[in-house]
């Protein structure tokens, strides 16, 4: 866990617990209520922020923070940016009812006051001064309706809240309306004639142990102890002027009911179902999550090797990006996709792939290499090769290049390897494939920098430990484009090392053809083989790069002025023309002096062929 979460978390752990609930689950139902009768988004995003605060019961710094933002967005209102006209945002205020005031109000307990405990513990819905109450469905005592002029009677229940044994103060009243048996309360405003009663209207049932807001619903306990809201029972209460001076303190705040929020939150506010997906936090080992659909899909399915004890010491950071950077999650590649090499493409399947499909049969002398080398020049298909053993085996593909290991990870490389090996451990079967080995295992110097040398020991430490159980099925594939550059360390340890050549003829044609089945040309077998011939020299990558220079032929072929509007089926087909042309710009990348080099390494330490 980084430390942001670490804050966030403790953040929010002291927040949940050392508020005290000012208001009972009824109360928070009134007060939500009566931001939801303003109905604009001010008062959703109170009201989002009520619930926010705390999804049981509201509590007073929860109040504060909703008062306190309230008073800001008023301030910005009057602002150019603000979204909503400053007459809105003031009668949604006025729409709104202070909680402290109100809910201090009709909720008061006299006995409380003299005994100076804190106002707020007589809000709650036990108070400790009188006997635990009913249940909150006999909360209320029904009288008659006393100002439900447009109701009926027999609609229209007047209750009051209970008060504590021996409380002078006058009962407060609660109007609560019953449309069609349905409760749920739509409105809440203060009694003009008489102050000390508020209406509430209720039109959807409501149960009395779970709150239903923003589509969540969530069991609503009332059994919190006082510890659990982390407040001191023992704590003197306030005096009667203390609540006073709450309550003059709230009421300066009643002005304030509308407050500033960034897009993400009145998003929040508008649609809480984006919550979900907004700003979920996200675990210190939990997977990453792509924000496309499909690869969220995916994980969810996707076994996590989170939880595994072999990854109890690994960084989490560094687990999650592997997961999402460093394993190729890209189209399998079958042997056919591969054109040519032959020789290597059987030596592998027998070397590793069968071995890695069949671990039961290739034990003892029979056992495959831990690793092995891929050489040759550059863009001849050693990484199509790592591809194509992975997907053959079923296994997964850690494709990582060793050069950014000493650059990209600097100071952490070393970690890095550990954290890949140990990763890959948990996806097995497993190929780790490491693009330009050579920047890793270079021969030792008196100049190697210090940081790379660490890596360097890593690498051979965690390789040495890599598949040596019976069941491990790991297999670490080595490529490089100047194998004279490996220490005898490194080809000790991979063991088959196979020169991957330039393409011959064939190849070469055959590249062309698996390239060009993607687009509309006119070349015949016999013109692919012309061209195949004049390519003589070039490497698989110079083959793709002619391909795409010929295909560009036809797009230069349309007039400037037709390029935005001409349809597609109007380009020309790619035609050998197109590729005579396309010979003359690209080039072979390999010289023969390099290819050379190539054949007395592979005459000296490769398979030999
Ligand atoms: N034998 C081949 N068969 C088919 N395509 C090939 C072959 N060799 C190279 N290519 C083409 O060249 C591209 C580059 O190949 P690849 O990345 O496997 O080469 P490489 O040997 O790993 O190169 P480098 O040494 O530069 O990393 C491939 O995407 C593929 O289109």
């Amino acid at each position: 866990m980084n430390k942001k979460q670490t804050n966030m978390q403790q953040f929010n752990d002291r927040h949940n617990k050392s508020y005290f609930s000012l208001l009972n689950e009824s109360s928070a139902h009134q007060y939500k209520a009566s931001l939801k009768s303003a109905s604009n988004i001010t008062s959703n995003i109170l009201l989002e922020e009520s619930w926010r605060a705390n999804n049981k019961v509201l509590n007073e710094n929860a109040i504060d923070d909703i008062l306190g933002a309230a008073k800001q967005l008023v301030n910005n209102s009057n602002s150019k940016n603000s979204t909503e006209s400053p007459t809105s945002w003031k009668s949604a205020i006025c729409n709104l009812s202070d909680p402290l005031i109100v809910f201090q109000k009709y909720l008061h307990c006299q006995k409380c006051s003299e005994s100076k405990r804190r106002n707020v513990d007589f809000l709650k819905t036990t108070c400790k001064c009188e006997p635990p109450s009913p249940p909150l469905s006999n909360v209320y005592n029904v009288s008659s309706s006393q100002d439900s002029s447009q109701e009926s009677k027999e609609d229209t229940e007047v209750c009051k809240p209970q008060s504590c044994p021996g409380s002078k103060r006058p009962l407060n009243k609660v109007h609560i309306s019953k449309k069609n048996s349905s409760i749920t309360i739509d409105k809440y405003h203060q009694n003009k004639d008489n102050p000390q009663e508020y209406n509430i209207q209720y039109d959807k049932p409501r149960t009395s142990t779970s709150m239903e807001y923003f589509g969540k619903e969530k069991e609503c306990s009332r059994s919190n102890s006082y510890q659990e809201y982390g407040m001191d029972v023992d704590k003197p209460k306030p005096s009667s002027r203390d609540i006073e001076e709450e309550e003059e303190k709230a009421h300066k705040s009643q002005v304030a009911k509308i407050m500033f929020k960034s897009a993400k939150e009145q998003l929040l506010a508008t649609n809480p179902a984006a919550r979900r997906t907004l700003g979920a936090s996200r675990k210190a080992q939990a997977k990453f999550i792509s924000p496309m659909l499909g690869s969220v899909e995916k994980q969810e399915t996707s076994s996590s090797p989170v939880s595994d004890e072999r990854l109890k010491h690994i960084d989490p950071k560094m687990i999650e990006l592997i997961e999402s950077e460093i394993i190729d999650q890209g189209a399998p590649v079958a042997w056919e996709d591969i054109a040519g090499l032959q020789l290597a493409k059987s030596v592998i399947q027998e070397a590793v792939v069968w071995p890695l499909l069949r671990p039961d049969i290739f034990t003892g002398l029979r056992r495959p290499p831990r690793g092995i080398l891929l050489f040759g020049p550059p863009g001849t298909g050693k990484t199509l090769i790592g591809k194509c053993v992975a997907a053959q085996c079923r296994a997964t593909f850690f494709s990582i290049s060793a050069s950014s290991l000493t650059s990209k990870w600097i100071g952490d490389g070393e970690k890095m390897v550990r954290a890949l090996f140990a990763v890959a451990r948990t996806h097995q079967p497993a190929v780790i494939f490491i693009d330009e080995i050579d920047s890793l295992l270079t021969q030792r110097s008196d100049a190697e920098h210090e940081a790379t040398r660490r890596i360097k020991t890593e690498f051979l430490v965690q390789f040495d430990g890599a598949a040596i159980g019976d069941e491990d099925r790991l297999l670490i594939v080595g490529a490089t484009n100047r194998p004279q550059e490996l220490d005898e360390a490194a080809r000790r340890r991979l063991v088959k090392r196979l020169y991957i050549p330039l393409p011959d003829i064939d190849a070469r044609k055959q590249i062309m053809s698996n390239l060009l089945k993607e687009e509309t040309h006119e070349l015949t077998e016999r013109d692919m083989a012309e061209v195949a011939r004049l390519t003589d020299g070039y490497s698989g990558a110079d083959m793709k790069s002619l391909c795409s220079e010929a295909a560009m032929g036809p797009i230069r072929s349309v007039p400037l002025s037709q390029i935005v509007t001409i349809d597609r089926d109007k380009v020309r087909p790619v035609n050998v023309q197109d590729f005579n042309a396309a010979l003359q710009r690209i080039r072979p990348s390999v010289s023969q002096d390099d290819l050379w080099q190539y054949v007395k390494w592979n005459n000296t330490y490769g398979q030999g062929f």
